[in-house]
């Protein structure tokens, strides 16, 4: 009995009759016109925790027509599919397809990276570098190979090494791969900031930028609610205690993983989220401005190296459109500094 390559399911019947012709009479004496919207196509490498959460938050916002797993355990790899494949009826339709081979990226418009050993508790994401560096080799060459044109999103950390080495392994031009850098960290400073002033999370403007690690530094001086900036607006009521708070909040931040992983083992959902939003940035053409890392060597004094770091950035259908002229104090420009050189310290290690 013939199977259909991607979902295994029979399309004959018992007595051969192939079904998938008899189901419906066409009005048309010759084939329909080819649909005018756009069809995108996005790769998840890496089905594991932050991959599935990646794709089921893609699938249910109605973003990709063709939506590809690829991972290194092809039972895995199998059941995630099936197990999404068996919830087309509630979702939009999206054609799902799964393999340990990369010709089935074919085409894809974005290829996203979650592939590769997470930290546990206590362990710092840049420790993870060599075992994910050599993953990378295997990973990129073929996604590049089979989707020339695509864009790079990487995910698995150390996210800032990671997309510096997924660049020089691309020979992508740098507009066309970025990280998932602070998109995520900005994601948890906004909810403590709104959680503790008993606001939506949507009115919250703030930004953390530079790693996406333990060097990240809030942008004090970016944070409004409702439009009104916050740090001016509490001197000139003379609240200076707040700023303290607004401190705490970042090390929050920066513990925010820690805890999670300590009290579940990993963490995904908050990472499917900001992933999809980043995705629906590139494939609808948003132009919208994200945390996400970056070339940025020779912005705001970053010298030494070639470095990936976060930036808020703008974001479109080619990939990064351009970095925001964000004005930073002296100190908040040191900071970002000291963080391109903690990334640096790692990435002058590895021999690419
Ligand atoms: N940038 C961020 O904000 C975040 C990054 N992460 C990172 O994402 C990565 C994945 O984390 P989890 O999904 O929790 O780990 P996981 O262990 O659940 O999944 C990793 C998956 O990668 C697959 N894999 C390993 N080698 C492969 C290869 N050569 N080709 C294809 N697939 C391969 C494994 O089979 C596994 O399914 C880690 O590096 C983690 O630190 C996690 C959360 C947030
Ligand atoms: C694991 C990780 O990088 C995060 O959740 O921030």
């Amino acid at each position: 009995m013939q199977k259909s390559a991607s979902s295994g399911v029979s399309l004959l019947g018992p007595g051969g009759l192939d079904l998938t012709h008899s189901f419906f009479t066409s009005i048309l004496n010759s084939a329909p016109p080819s649909p005018t919207k756009r069809h995108n196509k996005v790769t998840v490498v890496g089905a594991g925790n932050v991959g599935m959460a990646v794709a089921q938050t893609i699938l249910t916002q109605d973003l990709v027509d063709e939506l590809v797993l690829v991972d290194a355990l092809p039972d895995k790899l199998r059941g995630e599919m099936l197990d999404l494949q068996h919830a087309a009826a509630f979702l939009p339709r999206t054609k799902i397809h799964a393999s340990t081979e990369y010709s089935v990226t074919a085409g894809s418009d974005l290829c996203i990276v979650t592939a590769g050993a997470r930290q546990v508790s206590g362990e710092s994401r840049l420790n993870l570098v060599q075992r994910n560096v050599s993953l990378f080799r295997s990973i990129i060459p073929p996604l590049v190979q089979h989707s020339p044109a695509c864009v790079i999103l990487v995910v698995s950390n150390p996210v800032d090494v990671l997309t510096y080495v997924a660049w020089k392994l691309s020979g992508f031009p740098a507009n066309r791969v970025f990280g998932s850098g602070t998109n995520l960290d900005s994601s948890r400073f906004r909810f403590l900031i709104a959680d503790h002033l008993d606001v939506n999370a949507h009115d919250v403007q703030a930004y953390i930028v530079g790693e996406h690690g333990d060097s990240s530094v809030a942008l004090w001086s970016s944070i409004s609610v409702g439009g009104v900036p916050v740090l001016s607006f509490l001197e000139k009521q003379e609240i200076a205690y707040e700023r303290v708070t607004l401190e705490k909040i970042h090390k929050a931040v920066i513990e925010s993983a820690d805890e999670v992983i300590r009290l579940k083992g990993y963490t995904s959902w908050a990472i499917g989220y900001s992933v999809a939003n980043l995705a629906r940035s590139i494939l609808r053409d948003q132009r919208k401005v994200h945390p996400v890392s970056v070339l940025a060597k020779g912005f705001h004094g970053i010298h030494g190296g070639e470095v990936f770091l976060s930036l808020p950035s703008q974001l479109g259908r080619g990939g990064v459109i351009g970095v925001t002229n964000i004005h930073l104090t002296p100190k908040e420009a040191q900071h970002l500094r000291d963080s391109a050189t903690a990334i640096l310290e790692v990435q002058n290690q590895l021999p690419i």
